[in-house]
């Protein structure tokens, strides 16, 4: 059995989970784990002096959670996917890949040790901007949020993990959506032909 993790990172809104789903649908014996369901109580996370709470660092995050989760993948990546899916094989040996998406999956190191493969969507900031406005989160973002916690912080982490990580592919999220698809896919594609030489 082989087994691989493959990380999608990348600003909010940067398309992450569209990519994580359609990756999902073409990779056989794949799973998802987003970074998102981890997110703590918002009576737990912290607030600055101008009552921003603070959601954009790893502390509003139960990480220990989200390792757990990838650890009962690594345990039994079948019993994790549906005991009863239907299971691909290839040249004889079954091929497991777990997706695990996130916007601070690259920051955590307990995490960012277990990556394969690393991808980081990223758009420009009016572009995200734009479409963070047309998406609603629980808590709803307060007027100023955007500008005043969750760029400023996207360029912190960002700083932080291209400090500590080098082999990151970066891709721009402001292509079509089947040619990430289709870059991202050709490149799983190569490190398994390179991994077979
Ligand atoms: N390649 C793309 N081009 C244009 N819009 C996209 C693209 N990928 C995702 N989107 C849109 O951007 C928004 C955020 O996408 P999503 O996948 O939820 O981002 P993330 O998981 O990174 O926060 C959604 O409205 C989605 O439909
Ligand atoms: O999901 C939640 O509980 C939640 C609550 C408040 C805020 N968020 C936002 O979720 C963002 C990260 O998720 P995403 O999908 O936009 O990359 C981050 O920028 C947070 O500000 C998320």
């Amino acid at each position: 059995m082989k087994r691989f993790i493959i990380g999608i990172g990348g600003v909010t809104n940067g398309g992450k989970s569209t990519l994580s789903r359609s990756l999902q649908g073409i990779l056989p014996n794949s799973c998802i784990i987003s970074q998102d369901s981890f997110f703590k109580d918002d009576s737990v996370v912290l607030t600055d002096s101008r009552g921003f709470k603070q959601y954009d660092t790893l502390d509003a995050l139960h990480m220990d959670r989200m390792m757990s989760e990838i650890c009962s993948w690594q345990q039994d990546p079948q019993d994790f996917m549906l005991p009863k899916a239907k299971c691909f094989t290839s040249e004889g040996t079954k091929v497991f890949f777990l997706i695990v998406e996130g916007f601070l999956i690259f920051n955590y190191g307990p995490l960012n040790m277990l990556f394969d493969k690393r991808y980081f969507l990223q758009i420009p900031y009016e572009t995200c901007k734009l479409r963070r406005s047309s998406r609603v989160y629980m808590p709803q973002d307060p007027i100023g949020y955007f500008d005043g916690h969750v760029w400023p912080m996207y360029l912190k982490n960002r700083k932080k993990m291209e400090d500590m990580v080098h082999d990151i592919v970066f891709l721009d999220g402001t292509q079509k959506r089947e040619v990430l698809l289709t870059t991202v896919y050709k490149d799983i594609q190569l490190m398994l032909e390179s991994l077979q030489n």
